[in-house]
């Protein structure tokens, strides 16, 4: 009880600081043998801060005897007891009055093959006899050393762990010597200039605690942007940088209609599959297109003819996909497989804005939200997704300036030496598929899909024919596991997402 009293930081930092005034350094488990290492690691810290002693933590492998070893240490080894028995017996000894002598038939057994080996015994017909007239116990003395010291040679603690005999532990000790501020008691130290002090002069005999920088701040326990929607706001800044103007994207349902038909996917596409896109069943059917609010002043029942004809019969000069085109497959319900389904939906409605020449103005959009794909998840792909989609409508656009905008576009994200391939989307022509080289993974990879609308698309809304729009897709989280160095998706999104993954991580800026 006394020791663990004595073992709070107060007194202990006081007998440390006496134990070292007698003697400069001091080895901790040999000063305070008894006290544990937190309470003398406290108390050091304490003194080292005030500099008033410097301290080394020292590991080392002690070594203690097993029970087995005590009994060699008090009696001698098994081989020793062995032998001073026969030597002991002038007339030597027979195995069984052995076992009488020493009263173990372990130790007789083992001691017996050891001294024959050592060749301090023989066999002399029936009888034991002793061959030497003294012997070294060596056993016996390296451990009385090891019980000692705690140590040996590392061969000899080696061989007697090998035969059972010692056990080794890892002890953490210190070497502490006195410091720049060494004294005999524990200054009191100020931790504020008061007034009073300032007023009364105290302040020039008062010791000040030095400011601990190391110290980390309190926890804030603020809320935390997740990482996707930090690289969405780099995302929104650079489109408002470059002009362009939110989309709304708050619906996640979609009729096939909006989805796929306005973009001109016929309706046996393969991206229509059950296998690719999740139907919904309840309700079990969208309406037809109608307006969206008492300003909507556009003709959704002509929309809609437009883009069964161009669909199924051909229209604007374009010969169509010529199938039988369902108005019931047009209604059925999804949950969006891409933006573009808005992209659409607000084109259409830029359509509306026609001045009295067949103008329309040139118009940026963008959005960056959620997306639904029927993919099998593995550590790249997930069921949902956030699609970043830009769209830029304007007169004598060409595909070199498309190119010319998506490396300005990704160049402001820091992501340049772009490469294009040729690729196919039903409502863009010519479509491009955008790579990156990836400097971990040293090859290219795909960053983004591009195209410029058909006309197909473009004057089923009633748009002009001389107005061209580009239209770019990309994941969000491409990007940002990219940016955050994660490679398993599952550890950005959904309900594996380590919290403080999301707590911790800086925010990022895109190196311009
Ligand atoms: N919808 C395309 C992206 C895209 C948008 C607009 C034009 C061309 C491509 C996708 O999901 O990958």
């Amino acid at each position: 009880m006394a020791q663990t009293s004595s073992a709070s930081t107060g007194d202990l930092t006081t007998e440390i600081l006496q134990a070292l005034s007698q003697k400069d350094p001091i080895n901790s488990t040999e000063a305070f043998p008894q006290i544990p290492f937190e309470f003398i690691k406290a108390a050091l810290d304490r003194l080292a801060s005030r500099s008033m002693v410097k301290y080394e933590q020292i590991e080392r492998e002690e070594a203690f005897l097993e029970p087995e070893a005590e009994i060699i240490v008090s009696h001698g080894s098994h081989e020793a007891r062995v032998f001073d028995a026969v030597h002991k017996a002038l007339e030597g000894l027979s195995i069984q009055d052995l076992e009488k002598e020493i009263g173990d038939k372990t130790v007789t057994k083992l001691g017996q093959g050891k001294a024959f080996k050592e060749k301090w015994i023989k066999k002399d017909g029936s009888k034991l006899v002793a061959l030497v007239d003294s012997i070294n116990d060596v056993t016996r003395d390296q451990l009385r050393v090891i019980k000692e010291t705690k140590t040996h040679d590392a061969k000899i603690i080696a061989d007697l762990k090998k035969r059972k005999l010692l056990k080794l532990q890892k002890v953490i000790s210190f070497t502490i010597h006195k410091a720049e501020k060494f004294a005999l008691e524990m200054v009191k130290e100020e931790t504020d200039l008061t007034a009073e002090m300032l007023a009364s002069g105290a302040w020039k005999e008062a010791t000040f605690k030095p400011y601990n920088f190391k110290a980390l701040g309190a926890d804030q326990h603020a809320g935390a942007l997740h990482p996707l929607n930090k690289v969405r706001s780099e995302f929104r800044q650079i489109f408002f940088e470059m002009g362009f103007t939110e989309m709304p994207t708050n619906q996640f349902v979609e009729s096939g209609f909006w989805n796929f038909d306005t973009l001109f996917v016929p309706q046996q596409h393969p991206a229509r599959d059950l296998q690719d896109t999740f139907y919904v069943s309840d309700p079990p059917k969208a309406g037809r297109p109608t307006a969206t609010g008492p300003d909507d002043k556009a003709d959704y029942e002509e929309y809609f003819k437009n883009v069964q004809q161009v669909h199924q019969d051909g229209k604007y000069d374009s010969i169509g996909y010529r199938y039988p085109w369902a108005e019931d497959e047009s209604l059925r319900l999804v949950l969006r497989t891409h933006t573009t389904s808005v992209s659409a939906a607000m084109l259409h409605k830029l359509a509306q804005q026609k001045d009295e020449n067949g103008r329309v103005p040139p118009a940026r959009y963008f959005s960056i939200d959620r997306v639904f794909r029927n993919e099998t998840v593995d550590a790249t792909h997930l069921c949902e997704f956030h699609q970043v989609e830009g769209v830029i409508a304007d007169y004598g656009l060409t595909l070199g300036g498309l190119m010319e905008f998506m490396d300005m576009f990704f160049g402001a994200m820091g992501v340049t030496d772009l490469r294009y391939k040729p690729a196919y989307n039903p409502y863009t022509e010519p479509s491009m598929e955008i790579f990156s080289h990836h400097k971990g993974l040293n090859k290219l990879i795909e960053i983004g899909n591009s195209g410029i609308f058909r006309p197909e698309m473009l004057e089923a809304m009633g748009l002009p024919r001389d107005l061209r729009v580009f239209g770019f897709g990309l994941s969000l989280e491409r990007p940002t596991m990219i940016k955050y160095g994660i490679s398993n998706i599952r550890e950005l999104l959904g309900h594996q997402v380590d919290l403080s993954f999301v707590q911790k991580n800086p925010a990022v800026r895109f190196d311009k």
